[in-house]
């Protein structure tokens, strides 16, 4: 039973192939505007795309080509979909608003109860059975929305940044209850936060402009960036280039070096990773070698836990506040920025 899926949509420049194994949970992260809610959107058949293939396990959800023009509705579908916002039915009670799904898919009224009870159990919210939605703190509403999601018995489910509108002390319930519920299940889940990546996803899709720019499992995307998102997920700094034989020459220009890793070809495309941590700021040119040295503006200075992140040249480099003072760092200052090449990591990309 697995997702396969490609559909483009020109008025939002969003043409994507998606896969998605059973009992596998993907996050998908990108930028704003990225094209993460469209995708969910053209899953669940809230919008319609231009064209494309879509089937899940054997239901063909939609086949838009030439000469074929087939559409499931969002409700035969068999998947759920979970906003921000909990989106419950204000004039319900939380039980019915559980057992509205079963029974709009044929359940009897008791068999419908029963299998709301259950879900709200489930997500720790009996207690809250007999209340009005508007009763509920937004961490409540959001696991009764759950409660809703699951009690469809969806083949997927589709959660579109489920925390984003909580409070931070109701995100670690909210996510330890989705570790949970997500466990052998098959669902995608739209998140700007690595840790939900980390703790919710076997596989992390990123998302930028419309297109898939990398996939693989949640660590080695994190552990291996080889976009500009991903290395920011990471916190990482990326200059993508050309391999070269002593380290890879950026699209920028600088000549950087470190050692390639094994199996990365001169000429081939290629990143340069490293962290901030690694940088030093120096105020002239540094020589000693094997290092890299690259003239850079200061663009931005901001407190990055006890350390300072001095942001320049498009990258960034972490150093003490003490060495700030030390070096008078101010935006607009000119500075060298220096790695040393044993702490670059360079691989193809
Ligand atoms: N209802 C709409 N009509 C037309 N264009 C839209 C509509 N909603 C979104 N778009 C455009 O489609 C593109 C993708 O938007 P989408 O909402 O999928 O991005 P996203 O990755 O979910 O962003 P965010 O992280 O901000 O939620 C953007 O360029 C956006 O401006």
């Amino acid at each position: 039973m697995t997702l396969d899926l490609n559909a483009a949509l020109h008025a939002r420049n969003f043409d994507v192939s998606f896969t998605l194994e059973a009992t596998e949970t993907v996050a998908v992260l990108g930028p704003n505007g990225a094209g993460k809610s469209t995708l969910l959107g053209i899953i669940a058949g809230l919008i319609r795309p231009d064209s494309g293939n879509a089937v899940l396990g054997q239901k063909r959800l939609f086949k838009l080509d030439r000469g074929t023009n087939h559409f499931l509705p969002p409700h035969t579908r068999g998947t759920a979909l979970l906003a921000q916002e909990p989106l419950l039915f204000p004039h319900m009670s939380v039980l019915e608003n559980v057992a509205f799904g079963p029974r709009a898919a044929g359940a009897n009224r008791t068999n419908a109860l029963q299998t709301a009870w259950h879900w709200l159990t489930e997500v720790e919210a009996e207690e809250f059975a007999d209340r009005r939605p508007a009763q509920l703190s937004g961490g409540q509403a959001q696991r009764v929305a759950i409660a809703r999601a699951l009690a469809t018995d969806p083949e997927l489910l589709l959660l579109d940044e489920p925390m984003a509108a909580l409070d931070i002390h109701a995100a670690p319930m909210l996510r330890r209850l989705l570790k949970r519920v997500l466990a052998n299940r098959r669902a995608i889940i739209i998140t700007h936060d690595v840790l939900d990546a980390l703790v919710l996803a076997d596989r992390a899709t990123i998302i930028e402009g419309g297109r898939i720019t990398e996939e693989g499992s949640t660590r080695q995307v994190l552990e291996k960036p080889r976009s500009k998102f991903a290395a920011g997920l990471a916190g990482m700094n990326l200059l993508p280039g050309t391999i070269t034989g002593h380290g890879l020459t950026s699209h920028g220009g600088l000549d950087i070096t470190a050692h390639p890793e094994d199996g990365a070809v001169p000429g081939q495309n290629g990143v340069a990773v490293f962290s901030p941590t690694a940088v030093s700021v120096f105020p002239s040119a540094e020589h000693g070698s094997p290092r890299n040295s690259f003239a850079v503006t200061i663009t931005d200075l901001e407190p990055h836990g006890d350390q300072i992140r001095v942001h320049a040249g498009g990258l960034s480099a972490d150093i003490t506040p003490a060495a700030s003072v030390d070096l008078g760092l101010t935006p607009g200052m000119r500075v060298h920025f220096v790695i040393k090449a044993t702490a670059i990591a360079v691989y193809p990309a």
